[in-house]
């Protein structure tokens, strides 16, 4: 297993491992993406070297699904498993509704649809992920068709929203689904996700926000005190 290597990372891992202790013997689990769901894989990795039985698990990117394959956990899809036990994943701002903003890494459609999924949602991070309300740390990911990239951006900016087209090394950056970001600030943060997301949705062109909103049901934090699960 990696060794964690700042405070954050180790709370990071305490919230992966614990809900790596959630996953019970025949489950189909979705697995999600980023720096914590990637410690969330290793302990599933090791549960299942220690033998648990799970019948598969389902990636949220190409990235944790090559993770996933090379720690050997047994790989399924939507297809064969159209219904998950549960989906683990991190989160960019986590609210005191449970509502969130996800996306930082690039992979929010493929979360959004396994959260959607799945009868059970995890939501793992550290205690920086805490909000009061969503946008004022974190810019809102909006997913879109690239063709249509400038007129969505007017239609976003008359919103409120300030709009940046992701990049990485210095081009567009592309998701798993050939698709652009647009990282979107609220400068008064986001006081009505609900609206927001529906006014976002009503774009020709946007693809998916990473508003994800009445889908998590639990919350595992990690933090200097331990891991804490809220609702228990
Ligand atoms: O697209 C990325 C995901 O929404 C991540 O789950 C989110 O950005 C949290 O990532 P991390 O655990 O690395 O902070």
């Amino acid at each position: 297993m990696t060794s964690p290597r700042s405070p954050q990372d180790t709370w990071k891992q305490m919230a992966g491992v614990a809900a790596a202790n959630l996953i019970q013997e025949g489950m189909v689990v979705g697995l999600g993406t980023g720096s914590t769901a990637a410690y969330l894989v290793q302990a599933l990795s090791q549960r299942i070297q220690q033998g648990l039985q799970i019948v598969g698990a389902v990636p949220s990117s190409q990235a944790t699904y090559d993770l996933a394959a090379s720690l050997n956990i047994p790989l399924t899809d939507l297809d064969i498993h159209p219904e998950l036990d549960m989906y683990i994943d991190g989160a960019d701002e986590i609210d005191p509704q449970l509502r969130l903003i996800k996306g930082a890494g690039g992979a929010l459609l493929r979360e959004k649809i396994l959260a959607s999924a799945a009868r059970r949602f995890v939501v793992i991070a550290d205690p920086s992920k805490k909000v009061t309300q969503l946008g004022h740390r974190f810019p809102l990911p909006v997913e879109i068709v690239p063709l249509a990239k400038t007129p969505i951006k007017l239609k976003l900016s008359k919103l409120g929203a300030q709009v940046e087209l992701r990049h990485r090394d210095n081009i567009p950056f592309i998701t798993d689904n050939h698709n652009y970001i647009f990282d979107c600030t609220f400068p008064q943060g986001i006081s009505n996700p609900a609206e927001v997301d529906a006014q976002i949705h009503s774009i020709v062109g946007v693809v998916e926000t990473g508003l994800f909103l009445n889908l998590a049901q639990q919350v595992v934090i990690g933090g200097p005190e331990g891991v804490q699960i809220f609702p228990q």
